[in-house]
């Protein structure tokens, strides 16, 4: 399983990881953003290579520039890369580092909570392709993993909601008690310190699924509960020229999928009223969805990818916070009834 150090002392953990791996050369996979409201807070001294900031740039252009950043740094097989980012950058670098020379060692430092609490972890790398969300990719599990939540101290508001949302995916895979626990934790007004017991035990949830399942051949489907509707709800919105953050477009994902557990799975219908109230309350806003957008949704649907047939649409679903069950299927008409109740829920 992967190291993963919970450390205030970022600097200090990514020397004592250097000295012990010993590579013959360090390199910074990162983003503009975070290179500069993050890189000069750590004063790191390695070469650093930074691509364009947000989903729409986890792509081959930005994959090709950290391919050829490592080259011209000189990078052999026995170098090192640290992933200094969100998502976007540990999903992207550990693709770049996985696939340089056929493979070559990498850590993550996540500075977004989302990646803290989910992308950083587990092993998932890639990019998107073809307007399809991480179509193209490998399992690659990081050699280390340091969360700092000091590191979130300048992450704007819809950032730290993005990130909640996984956390509140891991809530509801985990227990009743975990998931009402997280409901009645306001992570916008919230200190960071009283935020870390939360996120470690979020993490540990994933941690269990993926040591069990690390190539998602069965229970590790459970991690995507909210995502079969979700990824489709990012893609089109960056379709439409209008990118929301991943964690929003999985909140409302779930949602999605808690309706369909309502009418296929008995999840009890108090919940969808539960759940829906806090993400309003919240602010994760409305998601500007109509009845046109329907036939788009469904079609990115099917290329989600815990499809096995291209008839069926495979969902997680739940039949009470805690209670998990993979590898469903809904019919078209049942999921856009679902669509219809969501947009009501959502007013
Ligand atoms: N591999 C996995 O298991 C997994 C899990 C969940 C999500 N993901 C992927 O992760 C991506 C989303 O990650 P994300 O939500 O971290 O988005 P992101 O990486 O795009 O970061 C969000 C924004 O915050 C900025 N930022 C990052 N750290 C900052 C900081 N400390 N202060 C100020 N600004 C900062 C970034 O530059 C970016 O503009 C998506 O591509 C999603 O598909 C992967
Ligand atoms: O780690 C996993 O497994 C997940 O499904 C975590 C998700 O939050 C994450 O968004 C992941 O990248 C989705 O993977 P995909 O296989 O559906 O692209
Ligand atoms: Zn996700």
């Amino acid at each position: 399983m992967q190291k993963i150090l919970y450390t205030n002392s970022v600097s200090e953990a990514i020397d004592r990881l250097v000295t012990e791996l010993s590579p013959s050369s360090v390199h910074i996979i990162t983003d503009t953003h975070v290179e500069h409201e993050v890189l000069p807070r750590l004063a790191l001294s390695y070469p650093v290579i930074a691509v364009e900031p947000g989903d729409t740039n986890k792509n081959i252009d930005s994959l090709t520039k950290i391919w050829a950043g490592l080259i011209s740094q000189g990078a052999t097989r026995k170098s090192l890369a640290i992933n200094i980012g969100g998502g976007v950058v540990t999903d992207m670098g550990g693709f770049a580092a996985a696939t340089y020379k056929r493979g070559i060692r990498f850590i993550n430092v996540p500075t977004t909570l989302l990646a803290a609490v989910d992308a950083a972890v587990g092993g998932k790398t890639g990019i998107n392709f073809e307007g399809l969300k991480n179509e193209v990719g490998a399992f690659a599990p990081a050699d280390a993993v340091i969360i700092s939540t000091s590191l979130f101290s300048t992450l704007p508001a819809e950032e730290m909601l993005s990130g909640y949302a996984e956390m509140l995916k891991h809530g509801l895979l985990s227990s009743e008690n975990d998931y009402t626990e997280l409901l009645g934790f306001d992570i916008l007004d919230a200190n960071l310190e009283r935020l870390l017991p939360l996120l470690e035990k979020s993490v540990k949830v994933k941690e269990r699924i993926v040591e069990e399942d690390p190539r998602e051949k069965g229970i590790r489907r459970a991690l995507n509960l909210g995502h079969t509707t979700g990824h489709a709800f990012e893609s089109l919105a960056i379709h439409k020229g209008a990118p929301v953050p991943h964690g929003h477009a999985v909140a409302y994902g779930i949602l999605v999928e808690m309706i369909l557990s309502h009418s296929l799975e008995s999840f009890p219908s108090e919940e969808l009223y539960r759940y829906s109230r806090y993400l309003k309350e919240q602010g994760y806003g409305t998601p500007s969805i109509t009845c046109d957008d329907y036939a788009s949704l469904i079609e990115y649907m099917r290329h989600d990818k815990k499809n096995d047939t291209c008839d069926s649409i495979n969902f997680t679903l739940l039949s009470s916070p805690g209670q998990v069950l993979i590898d469903r299927t809904a019919s078209e008409a049942q999921i856009l009834a679902a669509f219809d109740i969501f947009r009501d829920l959502m007013e």
